[in-house]
């Protein structure tokens, strides 16, 4: 009988590698020793010694070859949030999260880390401290969301300790830091379009936002505690900055540092999220004659206008979590990274 080769536990795979906060994850692998293979749809870098494989997650003929002798797989890819393209969430979300699993348990893997996200539990009304416990949104809020559920659910209930497969799943929110696609680029690219100078509600709503590097910190700590006998196998952990701040405050110094105007006129949030409905429908009614993205979708209303914050106390308790960098510093090092979004530029 053929010896099946155990595949080293420093080899690793990283689905969605090429991605924000893959690159950030890949990074910090490759510099603790970890040899990495990058699963993704596009290659955004090289790195030596570094193997890219190219290719559909929902295709698992392409996605074998990047897990082999792996031990140990982080699947972080998605389509980006703002797409409102129900059918590519379910076919990349849903269908590519049981073919990731397949793939794994034929692969010989014996841990999967999902990147899932805090806002499996959000459904546009208020979230303080919430715990690891609160249902999953009976109403998601976009499609997004409603396919990170899905997703979530199938990784965590893979969780099988006598198939040698163990499974852990992260929850990070508000992902910044240098190189994000989205929220630093998307706050100047409205600021430049003068649309930056209202307040949606009092402002005075709580939110989560996490440096990059602490979101990579909590994924290397599960994936390095995740072993048969710990508590953290087939569960969901919370993992933000630990410091909410005021949702407003946060996009004022963020804007501020990059020399535009912070937001100064109040509008009253349910006006605005009413809006923004209105504007999400009719560019839904007209998208056969007429393709227009509003910037202000009733997800984003709802997410400036809301308090949002987690616990990550279960995350301190089961994998010694800890942030490691700062609200204050980690502000400090995305606003540096951007020279070209800096007003003027
Ligand atoms: N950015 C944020 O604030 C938050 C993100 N998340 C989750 O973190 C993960 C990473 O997000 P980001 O780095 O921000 O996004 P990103 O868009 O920068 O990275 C996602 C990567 O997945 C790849 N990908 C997409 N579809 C694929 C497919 N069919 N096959 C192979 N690769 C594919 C993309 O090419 C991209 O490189 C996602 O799962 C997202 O849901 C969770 C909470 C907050
Ligand atoms: C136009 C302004 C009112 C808002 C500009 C900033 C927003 C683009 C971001 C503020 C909160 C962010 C956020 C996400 C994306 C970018 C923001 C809406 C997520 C939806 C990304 C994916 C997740 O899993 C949850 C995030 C929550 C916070």
């Amino acid at each position: 009988m053929a010896t099946r080769v155990r595949p080293s536990n420093k080899r690793c795979a990283v689905i969605g590698g090429s991605g924000f906060l893959g690159r950030h994850l890949v990074e910090t692998l490759v510099d603790r020793g970890y040899s990495v293979s990058v699963f993704d749809i596009r290659q955004s870098y090289e790195l030596p010694g570094l193997t890219f494989h190219l290719g559909d997650l929902c295709d698992e003929q392409a996605l074998l070859p990047a897990l082999k002798n792996a031990s140990l797989v982080f699947h972080c890819a998605s389509p980006a949030p703002a797409s409102d393209d129900r059918e590519l969430f379910e076919r990349v979300n849903i269908q590519g999260t049981r073919t990731v699993i397949q793939a794994c348990l034929e692969a010989g893997v014996q841990k999967l880390v999902l990147t899932s996200s805090a806002s499996v539990v959000f459904e546009g009304k208020d979230i303080k401290n919430g715990q690891e416990d609160l249902p999953y949104a009976r109403k998601p809020i976009d499609y997004y969301t409603e396919t990170k559920i899905e997703q979530e659910k199938l990784v965590l209930q893979a969780c099988d300790r006598e198939k040698d497969f163990l499974t852990v799943a992260i929850r990070p929110h508000g992902i910044f830091g240098p190189r994000d696609p989205q929220l630093v680029p998307i706050l100047v690219d409205t600021a430049r379009r003068g649309k930056m100078k209202f307040i949606i509600g009092d402002g005075t709503n709580l939110v989560d936002f996490t440096f990059v590097e602490n979101v990579v910190h909590g994924h290397i700590l599960a994936a390095e505690n995740l072993r048969p006998n710990s508590p953290i196998c087939g569960k969901p952990y919370h993992i933000t900055n630990d410091e909410p701040v005021r949702f407003w405050d946060f996009m004022s110094e963020v804007l501020v540092a990059l020399g535009y105007a912070a937001p100064r006129f109040h509008l009253p949030y349910i006006l605005v999220y009413g809006l923004a409905l209105l504007l999400w429908l009719l560019s839904m009614i007209l998208r056969p004659v007429l393709s227009f993205k509003p910037t202000f979708t009733p997800m984003r209303v709802a997410l400036a206008g809301t308090h949002h914050y987690y616990s990550c106390d279960r995350a301190k308790q089961d994998l010694g979590y800890k942030p490691v960098v700062s609200l204050k510093e980690g502000i400090q090092r995305t606003v540096q990274s951007y020279p070209h979004l800096r007003k003027g530029a």
